[in-house]
């Protein structure tokens, strides 16, 4: 990795991630090395932007080709959760609202209290509403073998990762490794064999999320 993109970083560390929801999907390949990248998306988000840790869902699957795929359902899932919450709390308002309005007037001798919405409402307390993700990060390390499978797998993970970011308008950020070799991909998570280890990517796409995340587009 060139001086140069290493000094690159993705954003401001002033950006504040503390009400940020991100999620993580990698795949179990080469899991050694998918687990420091995890970690440095991780360790960058909470350390350097605020990110609180129970808000980044982690999900892993078989390999990178099933990226894409997962990170669409779950953002759709996310979405469509976030959308009932909101009904279900607006539902319960309208009771509320129906229930005092129906309630007869509070009189003199009452204890001073005011009137206590019925539980009548029906709706439980509004459960913390869990938002949809503000971000995704897609995690894989793709090593080439000795056939094309490689060629085939990086061409469809790296077009699929690219349609769910414009096909559902959440910032999916691609952090997959396409090495041609062992040692490429150890050195891009920082456990390289050398006295350099390397620079591990999974920090800057970690900056790169919370960075798209707020700027909200
Ligand atoms: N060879 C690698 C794979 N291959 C597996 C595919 O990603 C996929 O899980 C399988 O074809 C079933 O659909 N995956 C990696 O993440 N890394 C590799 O090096
Ligand atoms: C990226 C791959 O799928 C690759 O590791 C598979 O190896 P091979 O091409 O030798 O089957």
């Amino acid at each position: 990795m060139t001086d140069f993109a290493k000094g690159l970083k993705a954003s401001d560390a002033t950006i504040d991630g503390s009400n940020l929801r991100i999620l993580i999907v990698h795949g179990r390949w080469n899991a050694a090395i998918v687990d420091a990248l995890v970690t440095g998306a991780k360790d960058t988000m909470t350390q350097r932007y605020g990110v609180q840790s129970q808000n980044i869902i982690v999900q892993s699957v078989p390999g990178a080709y099933e990226l894409p795929f997962a990170a669409q359902r779950l953002i759709q899932q996310s979405q469509q959760r976030s959308q009932d919450l909101i009904a279900n709390v607006t539902d319960s308002m309208a009771n509320l609202m129906d229930d005092l309005m129906s309630s007869p007037k509070p009189t003199a001798t009452t204890t001073g209290s005011a009137a206590t919405p019925s539980s009548s409402s029906g709706g439980a307390a509004p459960r913390k509403l869990q938002g949809p993700f503000d971000a995704v990060i897609c995690i894989g390390v793709l090593i080439k073998g000795s056939t094309m499978h490689f060629e085939y797998i990086c061409e469809a993970v790296s077009h699929g990762i690219t349609r769910v970011g414009l096909d559902t308008g959440v910032p999916v950020i691609f952090g997959v490794l396409t090495c041609l070799d062992d040692d490429q991909a150890l050195e891009r998570a920082a456990l390289g064999k050398g006295a350099d280890k390397g620079h591990n990517h999974g920090e800057d796409w970690g900056a790169a999320a919370v960075e798209m995340a707020t700027l909200k587009l």
